[in-house]
């Protein structure tokens, strides 16, 4: 199962090699050698061998060029058939010298024959793609950004050939995850020392394929950037019930979604709660009779919880809806009551909330709550740096936010921040966040007094929801079209599955 990945920002980076590197220790060797290790795997599995492949390496100016070419140089030891193409005015000495020692060859990508150029990386086996790294400022320029261009849109869907990124897909946002410009889908990227936010955060983790991390034996201390929850950090934050657990100390979760005429998504919150494992669900609100209809377990009526659920289906014009969202806030505020706030009860917020307050917009809602902070953005610009306008919100509101997504974005308190990709693209489906809700809301009823705590729990707990929402996707429907209310009846056999494979109910 995948543990945790763990990334780290490219100054940080550059600050743990730095001993390293005064201390002679030869980290592009090191780094050279892991990815001609990693292609010639991929080589071997597509075609049985590494001799005779065509490779082709585009080569930037820096060292990740010199780790490319380093890499194709061990490549054409082992007989692949190496072309090196150089996209700025210098290119790494060593690196080039030692690929034509090797016997591949080297020459200048030639701005007036890109074309030419597209149709011979298209004819190869693999390309590495060593043209920025790190030290990238913006995305690609001149004719190498004109070249990817041109092999992208010839290249379809998952089609030869295999394209490696080296360290980082050249000219994604490494720190932030954007995507300035065009930039060359991998299948692979071979990352040094660390993982990078880029690889998790969206859009440009949509770029990187697969992630391997290559370990240079950093010292990378402290907090990670960005997280990435894998399964086994998910059945670790679980809240497994112990033997003399009852209802109540298991937690409450109340919910307060969805209205006579529009009941579903009382029934889909409510659902993801009860599936989820909690104590109990107490529905409040005009869609008792749908929610008892689909979960005869669910409570009716006001009463003590640890977690709301706060708005899927309250609607703006919903005074009544409206005033027992506020209500619900009167506990939030003054006993620390838990929350998922979503949609409709995303305008009611208080000005200033704790982190125990969970957020669950998606990009259009997360523009609408910072214009109500006077920030003006629009949807498309938080769908393209979608963790600067989540940590704005957290930082303007005090709250936790999960802003959703193709991949979601969790920022919580002490700088918290966690991209999960765990969903399938059918997951863009109305209710489905309604479901998510639901299960978030169990996992703080369940946990609030740790979350007071720790706060940044609660941004752990909401990225353990996101995954848990999205294997759940992934078992009700492999690889097809998806209801929300089959992804909340995944749900137990989905927390089941990852339970068992860490033994987690052997306790
Ligand atoms: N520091 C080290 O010893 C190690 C570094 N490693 C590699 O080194 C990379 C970082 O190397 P560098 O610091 O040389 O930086 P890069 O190789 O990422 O690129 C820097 C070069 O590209 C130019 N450049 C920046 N942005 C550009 C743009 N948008 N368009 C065109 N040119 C642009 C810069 O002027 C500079 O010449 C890492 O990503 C990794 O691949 C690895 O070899 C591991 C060890
Ligand atoms: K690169």
């Amino acid at each position: 199962m995948r543990p945790v990945l763990l990334t780290w920002n490219a100054a940080r980076v550059r600050a743990a090699e730095e001993p390293l590197l005064a201390a002679g220790a030869p980290l592009m060797a090191h780094a050279a050698f892991a990815l001609h290790v990693a292609v010639a795997r991929e080589l071997r599995a597509r075609r049985g061998r590494v001799a005779g492949a065509v490779v082709v390496v585009l080569a930037g100016a820096g060292n990740n060029g010199g780790d490319a070419l380093h890499a194709g140089a061990l490549l054409a030891r082992r007989g692949a058939r190496v072309l090196a193409l150089t996209t700025a005015q210098r290119w790494h000495d060593e690196g080039a010298a030692a690929l034509l020692a090797a016997g591949g060859r080297l020459r200048a990508l030639v701005p007036d024959a890109v074309d030419d150029d597209a149709a011979q990386v298209l004819a190869a086996d693999v390309v590495l793609d060593g043209v920025l790294g790190i030290g990238a400022r913006g995305g690609l320029r001149g004719p190498v950004a004109r070249l990817v261009e041109a092999v992208a849109a010839a290249r379809p869907d998952g089609d030869s050939p295999l394209v490696v990124a080296v360290d980082v897909p050249s000219g994604i946002g490494v720190d932030d995850g954007t995507r300035a410009g065009t930039v060359l889908d991998a299948d692979l990227t071979v990352t040094f020392g660390g993982a990078k936010p880029g690889l998790v955060l969206p859009p440009a983790a949509w770029a990187a394929g697969r992630v391997e991390v290559v370990d240079l034996g950093l010292a990378l201390a402290g907090p990670a950037d960005v997280a990435s929850l894998g399964p086994d950090d998910v059945a670790a934050l679980w809240p497994v019930p112990e033997r003399a657990a009852h209802k109540y100390a298991r937690g409450v979760v109340g919910v307060v979604a969805g209205t006579r005429t529009y009941p579903g998504a009382a029934v889909l919150a409510s659902s993801g709660a009860a599936l989820a494992g909690v104590g109990m669900v107490r529905y409040v609100g005009d869609a008792g009779d749908a929610v008892l209809a689909a979960r005869p377990e669910v409570v009716v009526g006001p009463g003590r919880v640890q977690a709301w659920v706060l708005g899927p289906g309250v609607s703006p014009d919903d005074a009544a809806q409206r005033r027992r969202v506020q209500r619900a806030f009167d506990g939030v505020l003054h006993r620390g009551e838990a929350a998922v706030v979503d949609a409709g009860a995303l305008d009611l917020l208080p000005e200033r909330v704790g982190p125990h307050v969970v957020l669950t917009p998606h990009a259009g809602e997360l523009a609408r709550l910072l214009a109500q902070h006077g920030v003006d953005v629009e949807r498309t610009a938080v769908e393209a740096e979608p963790l600067r306008w989540a940590r704005e919100a957290h930082d303007r509101t005090g709250a936790t936010v999960l802003l959703k997504g193709g991949t979601t974005v969790v920022v919580g308190a002490h700088g918290a921040v966690y991209a999960q990709s765990d969903g399938p693209t059918w997951l863009a489906t109305a209710g489905a966040g309604d479901v998510l809700a639901g299960v978030l809301g169990a996992l703080l009823a369940a946990r609030v007094d740790d979350v007071h705590e720790d706060p940044s729990l609660a941004a752990a707990l909401a990225a353990a929801a996101a995954l848990v929402h999205g294997r759940a996707a992934h078992r009700a429907v492999p690889d097809g079209p998806i209801v929300a209310l089959a992804v909340a009846h995944a749900v137990p056999a989905t927390v089941a599955e990852l339970l068992r494979a860490t033994g987690t109910l052997a306790r």
